[in-house]
């Protein structure tokens, strides 16, 4: 499907035009639907315009709720200005190490973890949370990224084997079918897709027909790198657990500022789900280093976007030369999110945390208390950067494809397509946003 994401972007997906509007000074927002990028016009021409739920929000929530003062030292004590190195002229950055919850925290469902998923994913929150010390996750994610190079590096006949056009790349290899801002074929990353919990999600065909890229089968690499499948799963099924107990908590934040009906919380939308969407992603390396790339250098390995999906589950970056493991060169290289407050931030976390960013549906679904996280990865710069890679796994949790959205009366997400107040299933939504952004449909 697409694992969504509005973006700002200097990608489009294949063949679409690319309206680039200026996103404050710097980001122009995407949308990435199962990991491919498309091209939206949402954008954030001022944080009250587009997201007014978020100023509403802040003055409706009951004050210990209000972040405003908690927050603002919470910010100040943890962010600290990073020059960039790159000559031409940049905004200014702010490097900042991520809200963290810790596993054995995470797992008590009578912890009240409601200050920290504000302070994460909230209206004056940082966009994303780590979720630390969960048993098993280092081996398995180093297990993964390793791979990615093997992968990249096979024949391309064998890669040929691995794509799946009729699912517009959703699953299996995906390798310059999206575009560039520029419009040129994005060539500088290669991504694998699967669902890591379902080899086939349905074998009803008129299904299979209508939601292409999230009822199809899984096309594993069997005899040229078996390994993949086996990997893939253990580190997404895992990132999908820690993620729904990420999701209770976040209900449970929520549930104290609205009213979640019973079964509709985003912990039990997403653990009946089929749809979620691993994507495991190797960044070719950066070419001798400039600042002369497609699109903003911000986001020169991929474009400004917030995801699809519900919850993404993201692991810290591997950086490799040849595909052995090193320490990036270029402290400036990595995930960037952009904060509420417009202040783009390099996001660093460790090798053993799995981040968590919010999408545009549980935005949606949560009136806004929960806010999407615009984000790109910038690729490192400078002599040294020649020949590293960069890998990375993303697990894009969404809802079932007939999974009934009830939008709000004010949406302020995709409001051009969403009537208010109607009901969509997720389905029906992303195919909206594919006919409108795409113009694919027959
Ligand atoms: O490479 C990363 O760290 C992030 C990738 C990403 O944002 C995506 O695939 O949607
Ligand atoms: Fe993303």
């Amino acid at each position: 499907m697409y694992t969504s994401r509005t973006r700002s972007t200097n990608q489009v997906h294949s063949g679409m035009p690319v309206p680039l509007k200026k996103f404050c000074n710097l980001v122009l927002k995407g949308s990435k639907l199962n990991g491919q990028t498309m091209n939206l016009n949402l954008l954030r021409s001022s944080p009250s315009s587009l997201y007014k739920s978020r100023s509403r929000i802040e003055f409706s929530a009951p004050a210990r709720f209000l972040p405003p003062s908690s927050s603002n030292q919470w910010r100040s004590c943890r962010i600290s200005c990073q020059k960039m190195s790159c000559k031409s002229p940049a905004p200014p950055v702010l490097q900042t190490v991520t809200v963290t919850i810790s596993y054995p925290e995470l797992i008590d469902k009578n912890a009240d973890l409601s200050m920290k998923i504000e302070e994460g994913f909230g209206p004056n929150g940082l966009g994303i949370l780590t979720i630390a010390d969960v048993p098993g996750f280092s081996l398995l994610r180093q297990n993964l990224l390793r791979l990615s190079p093997r992968l990249a590096s096979l024949p391309e006949e064998v890669k040929k084997e691995l794509e799946d056009p009729n699912s517009r790349y959703n699953f299996g290899w995906s390798h310059g079918k999206e575009k560039l801002e520029s419009g040129k074929p994005d060539m500088l990353k290669g991504s694998f897709y699967a669902n890591p919990i379902l080899d086939i999600p349905t074998t009803e065909a008129p299904l299979i027909q209508r939601y292409p890229s999230y009822c199809g089968p899984n096309i594993w690499p069997k005899h040229a790198l078996p390994e993949l499948e086996v990997a893939f799963k253990a580190l997404g099924k895992l990132i999908l657990d820690v993620g729904s107990m990420v999701a209770y908590h976040c209900d449970q934040y929520v549930s104290r500022l609205m009213k979640i009906k019973e079964d509709e919380g985003l912990e039990k939308i997403l653990l009946r789900s089929r749809c979620h969407k691993g994507r495991l992603l190797y960044y070719f390396p950066a070419e001798k280093s400039n600042c002369s790339r497609d699109g903003d250098s911000m986001s020169s390995w991929c474009g400004w976007h917030t995801d699809h999906g519900s919850l993404t589950g993201l692991t810290c970056g591997m950086f490799m030369r040849d595909a052995v493991e090193i320490p990036c060169p270029d402290s400036a290289a990595g995930l960037y999110i952009k904060t509420r407050t417009d202040q783009i931030v390099k996001v660093v976390f460790g090798e053993d945390e799995i981040a968590y960013q919010i999408g545009e549906t549980a935005e949606i679904l949560s009136r806004g208390y929960l806010c999407a996280t615009p984000h790109c990865v910038r690729a490192p710069k400078g002599e040294e950067a020649s020949g590293v890679e960069r890998s990375t796994f993303a697990l894009f949790m969404q809802p079932d494809w007939d999974e009934k959205l009830n939008f709000p009366e004010e949406v302020h997400i995709h409001q051009e397509l969403i009537p208010s107040n109607c009901a969509l299933t997720f389905g029906e939504y992303s195919e909206k946003l594919l006919d409108k952004y795409y113009h694919l449909k027959n």
